[in-house]
């Protein structure tokens, strides 16, 4: 594609992320369709590492939220992907799945929802017989805050009062629902999704109640050696293969709802079949920024994406931008920021490349 016209993204992540994430097949397929990907240093400045059509990020704290607003102010025209007020109610596992139990959708066939849970904030409500009556055994008990701590992934499943003990609020108790031992993770990319199947834990018979420990810890339970060959052999064992999917145009529709809810595009959910009823599924989870690389496919998805964003914006800048001189006036405002001039070569060149844009963009 020719120079002229290409996007910038930043991406600012933690070098996990990063490293799963940023791989070159996504760099050269996004390259190839015009979209540059760009490292952003959280360390320095946002608003001094260039331009952006779109910044992508997933880091946490204050100052990294200032570093996003100076930039939004600086630059109306560029779209941030997320929101930082909107990637926080994902933090918290009780305000995460409000969303779901708000949304309404019409199904001939599927119904879906939560599993019955509670709030915990202390070890006296714990022990209080009448914060449970609404629930019953086995439950699991998730960290209330999920920020992508490896704590906030610490789960314990329990089987009797004794299990209790264990336990530290402030956490969420949530009915162990029996699900076949396959969860389907629902990734979301804008308006595309995608549904794929991972191991899970196995269902609990009412004889295993009897007898088992009174507590069981796990974490991160579906990504356990997600590449390795035990995961095959997890794969035919638990006949993940033969597990039918949820119908797609379901999935799509809840996507699309919480897509609009939560006003987010980055995010996957997690899904159970509820195994007394084939056709009663329930959200359990909703992650920010998940494991995309983990998609088959996930550099086209990404790119259409990509390119949805910021011919979004570019069409919002066109309805303003209609003549050479709104054109200068743009181009001196944002490239002159710094007290040098830019030179009438480079003037042309920018005044030809909006009008090639708007072309395309129209
Ligand atoms: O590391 P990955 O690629 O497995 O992705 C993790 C996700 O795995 P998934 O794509 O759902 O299988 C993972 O999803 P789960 O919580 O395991 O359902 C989280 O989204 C995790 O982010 P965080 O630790 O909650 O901030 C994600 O971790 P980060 O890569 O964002 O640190
Ligand atoms: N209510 C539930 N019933 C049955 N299994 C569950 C339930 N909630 C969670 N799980 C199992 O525990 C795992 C981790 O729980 P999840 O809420 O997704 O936490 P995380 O944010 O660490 O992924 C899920 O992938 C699933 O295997
Ligand atoms: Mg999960
Ligand atoms: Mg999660």
């Amino acid at each position: 594609m020719a120079d002229e016209c290409r996007f910038r993204i930043g991406y600012a992540l933690a070098p996990k992320k990063q490293n799963s994430f940023i791989r070159d097949s996504l760099l050269n397929l996004a390259g190839s369709r015009g979209v540059d990907l760009v490292k952003i240093d959280p360390t320095l400045p946002l608003v001094d590492q260039g331009l952006f059509d779109c910044v992508l990020h997933k880091l946490y704290g204050e100052e990294w939220k200032q570093q996003l607003e100076e930039f939004r102010l600086r630059n109306p025209n560029a779209a941030i992907v997320d929101p930082p007020d909107a990637i926080e109610r994902l933090h918290n596992r009780i305000s995460m799945l409000q969303a779901v139990s708000d949304l309404r959708i019409e199904s001939r066939n599927e119904t879906f929802g939560i599993p019955k849970q509670i709030v915990i904030y202390d070890n006296e409500t714990l022990f209080d017989g009448q914060a449970w009556e609404s629930l019953k055994f086995p439950v699991i008990a998730k960290p209330l805050v999920a920020d992508g701590s490896a704590r906030s992934h610490r789960m314990n499943l329990v089987f009797n009062h004794d299990g209790l003990n264990k336990l530290r609020p402030p956490i969420v108790l949530q009915e162990f629902v029996n699900h076949g031992g396959v969860i389907f993770k629902v990734y979301v990319v804008g308006q595309y999704v995608r549904c794929v199947k991972r191991k899970s834990l196995p269902d609990v018979s009412e004889e295993k109640l009897g007898v088992s420990e009174s507590v069981l810890s796990f974490s991160q339970v579906s990504n356990v050696a997600s590449n390795e060959k035990v995961d095959d052999k997890y794969y035919k064992m638990m006949h993940l293969d033969d597990t039918e999917m949820p119908p797609q145009s379901f999935l799509a529709d809840i996507a699309n709802g919480l897509r609009h809810a939560l006003k987010l595009n980055l995010f996957n959910f997690d899904v159970i079949r509820d195994a007394r009823s084939g056709s009663r599924y329930l959200i359990i989870d909703i992650n920010y920024f998940p494991g995309y690389a983990k998609v088959p496919g996930y550099e086209a998805l990404l790119t259409d994406f990509f390119l949805d964003v910021v011919n979004k914006e570019e069409k919002e800048v066109a309805k303003f931008v209609s003549s050479d001189k709104d054109i200068r006036k743009i181009v001196s405002d944002n490239f002159c920021s710094d007290g040098n001039e830019i030179g009438p070569d480079e003037m042309e060149k920018s005044i030809q490349s909006c009008h090639q844009c708007q072309q395309i963009t129209r």
